[in-house]
């Protein structure tokens, strides 16, 4: 069994407002992985890629920082099993290698920026490693650029600069286009795309957008026309794309797509290198379907040597300039070294991108159901026979609240923790939760059971079933067949309330001892002078019966470890007829 003083209680503060949320060192839910020696020392931060000083110097306030870049992926492998945390921008990809290479030191990995795409997130979360980002901060900066790229393609400007520096004076070779009147295309209706929006109406741009998530109203707000992919593609005088890059937007601009496009149509890419399918472009280009793009980004950056694209005559690059401002490199790395020291510390990053972002006012209020939550997981699987396998868990959550006003997750995440840590060796956190289950093929099934009354509580009640098994302790079997736990919170305290069909209640601090035994007098002395006798502090005792006299549950809340002896002579008393102790 894990040695739980490892992983010690988890208690959330009390209601905080800001988006970030401190839970204290050390905590159940921390996404840190720590181990009793570690606690004290410093962690070490790898700063892959160059970041702005203010963040440099919050980091460096925190933690050992290793700045090393231009790392190869055999050096990065190499130093990253002595880091708890990483920071990179886009040059550096994090690769499933990078995370088996740390041997789970690796708890958060920061993106000083928005796309993710360079993070393998599949094998992050496989190895409980926060990744956040810094979505805002470059937002600006990004759509400063596809503004920039767009009044430069349309003018000519970066040919006709290398023209006059080369000697000549080409005034007729470079007539460009206008802006005013035309109709340009926002493929993805973000951040950046929404200002890129706001911007070319200034411009005097007809703006439409094509984002199937994207809200109406937020269009709406801008004066902007939602549109579907293909009424976009073939409207547009010029696109710009922003969506990310993901298996859906992977060269969603191909020779199919071109060729819906109008003839002449200028294209600018400020997103990513992959939504373009770059031979086709360079086969657009030459048809004269494409008359102009503008690529901030590449599919392999930098480019190859002897790329067509950059070559091409009519197309306009920089090398991934898009979030490089002094400004948004300053304000990004502030808010990465935010996200990943709070991250280290153990706070829910609002930036997370492989774990739920719960709203800090939807945490406090869940605070105790999530202790409650991870308790009924570690007591009900402490409940299982040995040679039982643990399969089918059934959780059921009592509330008065509309069905869509609970947020199961970190519930869920918690139960599953408890179901799995007492058990294996598994760090378990909200990040690897549901993965770590599916791996060990438990299925945990979620239902709601909806009550009358007031809703100023979240739940009532949660309950936590594990079918198909047999139990240690045979009162914990309900009616229907399966290991039983129930609790609830009370004065902000856990509290377990029903085991099998027995109602108890008993606070769930310290740990816990079941007895079942023939209801008579003076058993609760009995057990409890047996207890005193070996100086174990009792905290709470309850005892739920079926009917006076007739079989009945004692749960015993100790603040102490019983010695073995005195178990024993627990079950030395006649009257009972079986027990068990249950660590939480
Ligand atoms: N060149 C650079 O230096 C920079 C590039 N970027 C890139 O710009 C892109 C957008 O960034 P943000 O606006 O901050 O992200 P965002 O997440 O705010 O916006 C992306 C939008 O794309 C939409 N989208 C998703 N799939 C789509 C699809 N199939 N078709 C159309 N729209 C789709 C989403 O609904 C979302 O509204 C990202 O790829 C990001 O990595 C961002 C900053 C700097
Ligand atoms: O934030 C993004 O998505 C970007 O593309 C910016 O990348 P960078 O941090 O400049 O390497």
């Amino acid at each position: 069994m894990t040695n739980l003083t490892l992983k010690p209680t988890f208690q959330l503060p009390a209601g905080r407002s800001s988006s970030l949320v401190t839970l204290p060192r050390p905590s159940i839910l921390r996404v840190v992985r720590c181990a009793a020696a570690s606690l004290e020392a410093k962690p070490t931060i790898l700063v892959a890629e160059k970041l702005g000083e203010a963040g440099l110097a919050l980091l460096k306030s925190y933690a050992n920082v290793d700045c090393a870049y231009n790392l190869s992926p055999e050096e990065l492998n190499t130093k990253i099993s002595l880091c708890d945390a990483l920071i990179v921008r886009s040059g550096t990809k994090v690769t499933r290698d990078v995370f088996e290479s740390s041997a789970g030191r690796l708890r958060v990995v920061g993106r000083a920026g928005v796309g993710i795409d360079n993070v393998d997130l599949g094998a992050a979360t496989e190895h409980g490693c926060l990744v956040v980002n810094a979505p805002t901060a470059n937002t600006v900066a990004a759509a400063e650029h596809g503004i920039a790229l767009l009044a430069a393609m349309a003018r000519n400007v970066a040919q006709a600069d290398a023209s006059v520096k080369a000697g000549l004076w080409q005034r007729n070779k470079y007539v460009g286009v206008s802006l005013v009147g035309k109709t340009l295309a926002v493929m993805g209706f973000g951040k950046v795309g929404s200002e890129v929006a706001r911007r070319a109406k200034g411009l005097g741009l007809h703006v439409i957008a094509h984002d199937p998530y994207a809200p109406a109203d937020r269009a709406r707000a801008i004066g902007v026309e939602l549109v579907g992919f293909e009424e976009a593609l073939a409207t547009a005088d010029f696109i710009s794309l922003h969506m990310p890059l993901t298996p859906a937007t992977a060269k969603v601009l191909n020779d199919d797509t071109f060729a819906k496009m109008k003839k002449g149509v200028r294209i600018v890419n400020v997103a990513r290198g992959g939504v373009i399918d770059e031979d086709a472009l360079v086969r657009a280009l030459d048809a004269g379907i494409v008359a102009q793009a503008a690529l901030d980004v590449f599919i392999e950056e930098p480019p190859a040597k002897d790329s067509k694209l950059i070559a091409h005559e009519r197309v306009t690059v920089t090398p991934h300039l898009g979030a490089s401002t002094m400004e948004a490199q300053e304000g990004v790395a502030i808010e990465i070294a935010e996200a990943v020291i709070g991250a280290l510390k153990g706070e829910l990053a609002a930036t997370a991108v492989n774990a739920p972002m719960v709203p800090a006012e939807v945490l406090s209020e869940l605070k105790p159901f999530v202790v409650l939550a991870d308790k009924l997981g570690r007591l009900a699987v402490q409940l299982v026979a040995g040679g039982s396998g643990v399969k089918t868990v059934r959780v059921s959550y009592a509330s008065a609240r509309a069905p869509d006003d609970l947020d199961t997750r970190l519930l869920r995440a918690m139960i599953t923790k408890g179901l799995i840590e007492p058990i294996s060796s598994v760090f378990v956190n909200l990040v690897n939760a549901d993965f770590t289950a599916k791996q060990r093929g438990l299925r945990i099934t979620e239902e709601r059971v909806i009550l009358d009354g007031s809703p100023e509580s979240p739940l009532e009640y949660i309950q936590v079933q594990i079918a198909n098994v047999e139990s240690r302790f045979a009162s914990a079997i309900s009616d229907s067949g399966e290991i039983t736990v129930e609790g609830r919170v009370k004065d902000g305290i856990p509290h377990l309330t029903r085991v099998g069909g027995f109602e108890v209640d008993v606070s769930l601090e310290g740990s816990i001892i079941l007895c079942r035994q023939v209801d008579q007098p003076g058993m609760i002395g009995k057990v409890g002078s047996i207890l005193g006798e070996e100086n174990v502090n009792v905290s709470f005792m309850s005892v739920g019966r079926i009917a006076p006299r007739k079989q009945a549950v004692m749960a015993i809340g100790v603040d102490d470890q019983p010695s073995r002896e005195t178990l024993k002579k627990i079950g030395d008393i006649p009257a009972v007829e079986e027990f068990v102790f249950l660590k939480l």
